[in-house]
């Protein structure tokens, strides 16, 4: 919950101790002094509300000792709820007035700044301890859901400061470029299909496209059978789990476990094509083989298409990213399945990252949360039934020149869930080394080269060591 700041500066507050029963006595009344800056309340079961305080005020009491209410002294109109929303009514917007019924004798409540509390939550909290234990269960997060936990485990919670961040993205109406792909075929229809893939690439490096050309089926068939892979037996997945980068097939959760901050609400299945090109039919899970087979071929032609279609806007030849440059020869299907969360303000389904490969090609259910950020504005990529997402990547961004733009992204966690998706990244050539630099057509002296040149495996290399939110690019930058 992201509430803005107003311009009060006096916080009233109030200290909870039900387990001393001294709950709403005056004495536990504090003034506290102006804070600058958000506040976090804190459960001490791991559940914060993070927000610019504004005032806290009237805490009831209540004659038993399990409720409370705290009601928020907050002008409807100051209230951010999720971005790209207008401001709730009051009646609409259960935080304004929550009542916690559900605390028990041994909770309490903290209001503290950020400071503290990011001091409190690293105490008494091994936060390795709690990675490895998730990770032993190699259930992932489904496994977690399965159990039935109603608060997500403190490794998920995103940081104070990260959460307190999310103030400053303001509201905003702006849409993604949605491309028309019918007719691609016609030279007319595709001059104006090339404009739009080149303003869309230079301003946002983010794409929908519709009538592609791609069988609504497939779409369909390859979601289901990535949702009946997550869905089958634990003890069956658990024979593709690993964090080996190398294999062909791996199922997971958070990539970057050990790197991140915060742990993402998603799980994922890989099935690599990065460094052998090609995967045999056996060896991809029995449950969802013949859908994976279709969509590879598929998103692969509909890849090809885009690789032309990038180069002439680039003012290159059709066939220059696709073929001379083989962009689109490794790929990855990286297929996420992101469970319904029991507090998804505190976590996200995949922390804000730029996409390493020349290019993506996305396929979302219906579910929703993918946002792009535009001019610091987390922006909506909204499903669109029988549609693509494309974006482009730090690869194709580093070659271009920074003329195309690989944009930042996240997906929110939900309430509703699961939210199934499927990333197609074209990798280019891994094996044996191809070396990829900003392209000589796209060089002069009044627009020199911004990158070093490049292997795959050394971007890649990279990009496993480290949190995923870490983009990379910049160590690739010429200083100049
Ligand atoms: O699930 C999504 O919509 C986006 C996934 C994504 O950004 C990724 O795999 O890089
Ligand atoms: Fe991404």
């Amino acid at each position: 919950m992201a509430l803005n700041r107003s311009e009060q500066t006096d916080y009233e507050v109030y200290s909870i101790h039900p387990n001393k029963r001294k709950i709403f006595k005056p004495k536990n009344k504090i003034k506290l002094k102006p804070i600058n800056g958000p506040v976090i309340i804190r459960l001490c079961s791991p559940v914060h509300f993070a927000f610019n305080a504004d005032r806290l005020s009237h805490t009831k009491e209540k004659k038993e000792a399990t409720g409370f209410t705290v009601s928020l002294s907050l002008p409807p109109s100051r209230i951010l709820a999720r971005q790209n929303q207008k401001a709730p009514k009051p009646e609409e917007f259960p935080c304004l007035r929550f009542t916690l019924k559900w605390y028990t004798m041994s909770d309490r409540i903290h209001i503290t700044n950020i400071n503290e509390s990011i001091a409190e939550s690293t105490k008494n909290y091994n936060r390795v301890k709690e990675l490895k234990a998730f990770e032993d269960t190699k259930a992932g997060v489904k496994g977690l859901v399965d159990s039935g936990i109603v608060n997500i485990p403190k490794i998920f919670i995103r940081p104070p400061d990260e959460l307190a961040g999310e103030l400053k993205y303001g509201q905003n109406n702006l849409q993604v470029p949605v491309i028309d792909f019918t007719r691609i075929e016609s030279h007319i229809r595709s001059k104006k299909i090339i404009d739009e893939v080149r303003q869309a690439s230079k301003e946002w490096g983010f794409f929908q496209v519709v009538n592609h050309g791609i069988p609504p089926g497939v779409l369909d068939g390859m979601l289901n059978g990535i949702r009946r892979f997550h869905e089958q037996d634990a003890e069956v997945k658990k024979e593709y789990y690993s964090r080996d980068q190398t294999k062909k097939v791996i199922y997971g959760s958070n990539v970057d476990l050990y790197t991140s901050r915060a742990a993402n609400w998603r799980d994922t299945l890989t099935i690599s094509m990065m460094f052998s090109y090609h995967v045999e039919p056996h060896e991809l899970p029995s449950i969802c083989r013949s859908a994976i087979i279709e969509y590879i071929n598929q998103v692969t032609k509909l890849g090809e298409v885009v690789f032309e279609l990038l180069s002439e806007a680039l003012g290159l030849i059709p066939e220059h990213l696709g073929g001379t440059l083989e962009c689109g020869r490794g790929r990855a299907l990286v297929c996420h399945y992101y469970p319904a969360c029991p507090e998804p303000n505190l976590t996200l389904g995949i922390s804000k990252h730029t996409d390493p490969p020349f290019l993506t090609i996305l396929l979302q259910d219906q579910i929703g949360g993918l946002q792009v950020l535009r001019d610091n504005h987390w922006v909506d990529v909204p499903p669109v039934s029988g549609s693509f997402v494309v974006n482009i990547g730090n690869f194709l961004q580093m070659i271009s020149n920074d003329e195309f733009k690989s944009a930042e992204h996240r997906v929110l966690a939900n309430r509703v869930g699961p939210r199934i998706s499927v990333a197609c990244f074209f990798t280019g050539v891994a094996v044996p080394p191809k070396i990829y630099g900003p392209i000589k057509e796209l060089i002069s002296e009044e627009n020199p080269p911004l990158y070093k040149e490049f292997t795959v495996s050394e971007y890649v290399t990279k990009f496993y060591s480290k949190a995923i939110d870490k983009s990379g690019l910049e160590d690739f930058k010429l200083k100049g």
